[in-house]
């Protein structure tokens, strides 16, 4: 019966759908699971806190999003990531920098146009009394 638990509830289910949609995205693929650090052994000596969608999805089903803002500062910490680990002007780089820019407009975009602006505050309201 507890409307908080509903709220939240509600909230685990979009954040749910969000995840699947941007992993589903092609162009998304290389944020989809941790970096493997036997491929790229530097990766954790220059990025302090990972972040993928895999990741994610998995903080949805342990409850550890209470909004939708806090889902939005992990999918901001997989794009600087992806700014910060790839840096140079080669194509390689330029074309991940773009796709992490996408991948966070994408994002907000989604939850902007997806998501009942007064749900969110009302997940907000809940947090703060926590
Ligand atoms: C997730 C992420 O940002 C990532 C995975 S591999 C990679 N970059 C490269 O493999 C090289 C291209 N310049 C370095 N960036």
């Amino acid at each position: 019966y507890d409307t908080e638990e509903h709220t939240l509830r509600e909230l685990r289910i979009f954040l749910r759908d969000m995840c699947k949609k941007l992993a589903n995205n092609r162009l998304f693929f290389m944020f989809t699971k941790p970096v493997d650090t036997e491929e790229v052994p530097d990766y954790t000596t220059i990025i302090k806190k990972p972040m993928d969608l895999e990741t994610m999805m998995m903080k949805v089903d342990f409850h550890k999003y209470e909004c939708a803002r806090d889902f939005l500062n992990d999918i901001e910490l997989i794009c600087q990531n992806a700014l910060e680990y790839n840096p140079a002007r080669t194509s390689a780089d330029k074309q991940i920098r773009h796709r992490a820019c996408s991948l966070r407009d994408y994002a907000y975009t989604l939850i902007k146009t997806e998501m009942d602006s007064d749900f969110e505050d009302k997940c907000q309201e809940i947090a703060k009394k926590r």
